[in-house]
């Protein structure tokens, strides 16, 4: 860890956005668990002991959220709409200081917090958009005098888990598209990063968002709160981001109650460069999909596929721009790749080159620690990848971009399709009907054509086979948080 402390308020234009507590029915409380702590990964220091909820205290969570749900739906869409939209200015106008507790406690570069910040704040802004857009439907009646309209009415308490990597955008995903559909909000943030939680709960409560209507519960035990989550029939919603093996745990939980489910999970995303692509482009296409949060997202490249032809020249370029990047502190100007999250995470990039090097792969760049403290970890680009690796069929979720060679179309999809994952895709090329035929062969939810950054708001992003159940973002994603019902009326 590099020799540092982080007086984090200090830092703060506004102090007040740093909160340990918990945020539940209106209320700032205390943990009866005592508490846990936060620390900054790229200085190993502790950033601040945060409320740990026992499972009791989240069932009375739920209870309060319960009750606060029936009120909050009988607003209006636009009163509803009206709050959100605050909520997302005042996002917006603390976007430097939600950005510099964002890097003390997740690690990425302070330039990319702030672009996550206004990520995800643009949910908020879409959905307060989309809160009044809940249409109903009339369908011809099946008899003279039957008369049918359908209508959409909110799920109830929604209940989130949220995992370290994007510690703002994962909760705001689900909160905009909940709160506007009419339901109540629990968020539980992963304990590395409650910090952004919490400071979102600041700002909801300025916005004026009535208690109990979006609540934060830090607690250490993720695995008592999913539980409390799942069992409890008054969460009618459970929606998740993280790991497909926890999200196989949650799916069996919520089946007792048969809960609604949302679920963004594992990717293993292939990036496939064909010889007729821009080959600059690609690279710079590449980088930007692998190296986003220094390869810690589920939609980042774990797999780059390089056609015969062009393979030795993509590369040679990929690794002249790779080396040029800034590995460092996150707070710190110029920095591009921050630490890993944990000890952990570099052991995985580790044993996944370690294994790859075993059966013959060659490192072109990086590779070991090279002197770096703590959980940093240098880009490393690895060449003669095979499907023997274990990267072909894990995610490593690092600064890992192992290259592997393909000689013709089919060769490759079989490749990109052959895993039980399904979320995130891209390839680059310029031949029209290539790009129609292997865009509509992938068997993934996003593809990227020409593009390495295929993240908004406006579109439906998430998953198919492993990789999830569910839309969020785009007008499908407030569709998870919504029921239909049928009226059928004789006149
Ligand atoms: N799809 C994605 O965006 C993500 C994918 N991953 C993948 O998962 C791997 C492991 O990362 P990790 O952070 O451990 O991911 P996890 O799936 O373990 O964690 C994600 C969230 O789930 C919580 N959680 C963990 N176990 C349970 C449980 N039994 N019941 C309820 N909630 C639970 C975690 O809490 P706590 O913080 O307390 O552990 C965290 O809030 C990564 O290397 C990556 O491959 C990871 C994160 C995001
Ligand atoms: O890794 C993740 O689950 C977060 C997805 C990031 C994005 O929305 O692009």
């Amino acid at each position: 860890m590099l020799d540092t402390t982080t007086n984090l308020s200090a830092l703060l234009k506004d102090p007040s956005l740093l909160a340990t507590r918990a945020y539940v029915n209106g209320k700032w409380i205390d943990g009866a668990d005592g508490t846990f702590a936060v620390t900054n990964p790229a200085r190993g220091d502790v950033l601040a002991e945060v409320a740990n909820l026992s499972r009791a205290q989240i069932a009375t969570a739920i209870d309060a959220a319960h009750d606060a749900q029936r009120l909050w739906a009988a607003r209006t869409a636009k009163e509803r709409s009206v709050l959100l939209r605050r909520w997302f200015d005042l996002i917006m106008e603390n976007q430097e200081d939600l950005g510099t507790i964002l890097t003390a406690e997740q690690g990425k570069p302070l330039a990319e917090a702030k672009g996550e910040i206004a990520y995800g704040a643009s949910f908020i802004e879409f959905y307060a958009e989309e809160a009044k857009r809940i249409y109903g439907e009339t369908i011809p009646g099946h008899q003279a005098d039957k008369r049918i309209t359908v209508i959409k009415q909110p799920v109830g308490v929604a209940a989130s888990i949220t995992p370290w990597n994007f510690p703002t955008a994962m909760i705001t995903r689900k909160a905009g598209p909940a709160l506007a559909a009419g339901c109540s909000f629990l968020a539980r943030p992963a304990s590395e990063t409650p910090l952004s939680a919490l400071a979102l709960a600041v700002l909801a409560a300025r916005a004026g968002l009535p208690a109990g209507v979006f609540n934060v519960l830090p607690s250490g035990s993720s695995s008592e709160v999913g539980k409390e989550f799942c069992e409890n029939e008054k969460v009618r919603k459970i929606t998740f981001t993280g790991s497909t093996a926890v999200g196989r745990i949650l799916l069996k939980q919520a089946a007792d109650t048969v809960k609604k489910c949302s679920m963004e999970l594992g990717g293993n995303a292939p990036f496939i460069v064909f010889d007729d692509a821009d080959l600059d482009a690609a690279v710079e296409g590449a980088i930007q999909c692998k190296f986003r949060n220094n390869g810690q997202t589920c939609v980042c490249a774990n797999r780059i596929y390089v056609q015969s032809g062009v393979y030795d020249a993509f590369a040679e370029k990929l690794k002249a721009k790779v080396a040029a990047m800034t590995v460092g502190d996150g707070l710190e100007e110029g920095s591009e790749l921050g630490p890993l999250i944990t000890e952990d995470a570099v052991q995985k990039v580790r044993d996944h080159i370690a294994d790859a090097t075993a059966k013959g792969a060659r490192v072109i760049l990086g590779g070991d620690k090279g002197g770096l403290p703590g959980t940093f970890f240098p880009p490393t680009i690895v060449t003669g990848a095979t499907p023997e690796m274990a990267f072909a069929t894990e995610e490593t979720f690092g600064p890992l971009a192992p290259l592997f060679r393909f000689e013709d179309t089919d060769e490759v999809i079989a490749m990109a399709n052959d895993t039980i994952f399904g979320l995130a895709s891209y390839f680059y090329a310029r031949d029209l009907s290539r790009v129609y035929k292997v865009a509509e062969a992938l068997e993934y939810g996003i593809v990227g054509v020409n593009t390495g950054l295929i993240s908004t708001e406006v579109a439906p992003f998430g998953g198919v086979k492993q990789s999830g159940l569910g839309r969020e973002g785009s007008r499908h994603g407030i569709e998870e948080f919504l029921e239909v019902k049928y009226i059928c009326m004789s006149v």
